[in-house]
């Protein structure tokens, strides 16, 4: 018996290959699946101001919820970085996690050059305050340039000599099939990656167990945990991609099964920087942790210093 299962999604170059992916995937695993493209446009795709004013950090991901909870879709695929931690989430449905891609940012350089060989005054295109942050601490002799749209704009950017670089995430590089153009790989000890990156995120509703049968084979027990305790940590902070949060769940190596969270709470300009970090066999108890550990050196002060600038 052939299943039809809608996808929603929205439709810019990198949603539409993680959509080709996810179909893949689907197709691969239960040849009887047809899956189907819904594309969602957002509010966050038809403006070109300030995110704040088109509702922020959900502008992208709530629209495509909708389409499940309407029942237009069965499926909304998100980016998990993209999903806000200062919203409710929509009761009845969940998420599954598939296996993780790279959370590394990337610098890409006209011409080829690293981070740390940038002359004073190279134009840096990013908007994302976690790089700004992190970006204004460490490197304060350049200079960042705001920029938005779709991964594939601000390379335009770069290549149209706006911007003399930019930070961008390997992992939207890699699925626009345009990982060469990355000409460092930034270590995440120097741009620690969003919560969420790398991770995307299929949300479903709750009562679809036929639809939660068939994408069992895709979902990744390691990168569940780690977006549990990540996505725990973020709501505990009522953040989202727009904040200068940063951290990152990776499983230890050690025989317990652990999982370590390491995360860091920035002021705009990267001048104050809390750390904590937590080890544990239960993603949520460790996200709340680490949470707590933030909230006693004064992150939610932090936090707000950065909301009002
Ligand atoms: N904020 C937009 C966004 N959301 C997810 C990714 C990249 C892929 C990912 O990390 O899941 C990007 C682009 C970027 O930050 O460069």
């Amino acid at each position: 018996m052939t299943q039809h299962i809608r996808i929603a999604s929205r439709a810019s170059a990198m949603a539409t290959a993680q959509v080709n992916w996810l179909m893949g995937q689907i197709t691969r695993t239960n040849p009887a699946a047809v899956p189907e493209f819904v594309p969602v446009t957002t509010a966050g795709d038809r403006w070109t101001g300030p995110l704040a004013e088109v509702g922020g950090k959900g502008a992208f991901t709530s629209a495509v919820a909708q389409a499940v909870l309407d029942g237009r879709a069965d499926i909304a695929l998100h980016c998990a970085k993209d999903m806000p931690g200062d919203e409710p989430e929509p009761d009845g449905t969940l998420c599954l996690y598939p296996r993780r891609d790279d959370v590394h940012d990337v610098l890409v350089h006209r011409a080829g050059r690293k981070l740390d060989d940038l002359p004073a005054g190279t134009r840096i295109g990013t908007s994302a305050p976690r790089r700004i942050a992190q970006l204004s601490a460490s490197h304060p002799h350049l200079t960042i340039v705001p920029v938005r749209g779709n991964a594939d704009t601000r390379l335009g950017l770069v290549h149209a000599g706006d911007v003399d670089a930019l930070i961008l995430a390997l992992a939207g590089l890699r699925r626009l099939g345009r990982e060469a153009e990355a000409t460092e790989i930034i270590d995440t000890d120097r741009m620690m990656p969003a919560l969420g990156a790398g991770q995307l995120a299929l949300q479903i509703r709750t009562d679809d167990q036929d639809l939660l049968d068939l994408l069992a084979p895709l979902t990744d027990a390691a990168a569940t945990r780690a977006a549990l305790a990540e996505r725990t940590l973020l709501r505990a902070l009522a953040g989202h991609c727009h904040a200068p949060i940063a951290g990152h769940a990776t499983p230890t190596t050690d025989a317990a099964g652990d999982l370590h969270l390491a995360a860091r709470v920035y002021s705009p300009d990267g001048s104050v920087m809390l750390a904590a970090g937590r080890t544990g066999p239960d993603p949520q108890t460790v996200g709340e942790a680490v949470a707590q550990d933030l909230i006693a050196q004064g992150a939610n002060d932090v936090l707000a210093s950065s909301r009002r600038s």
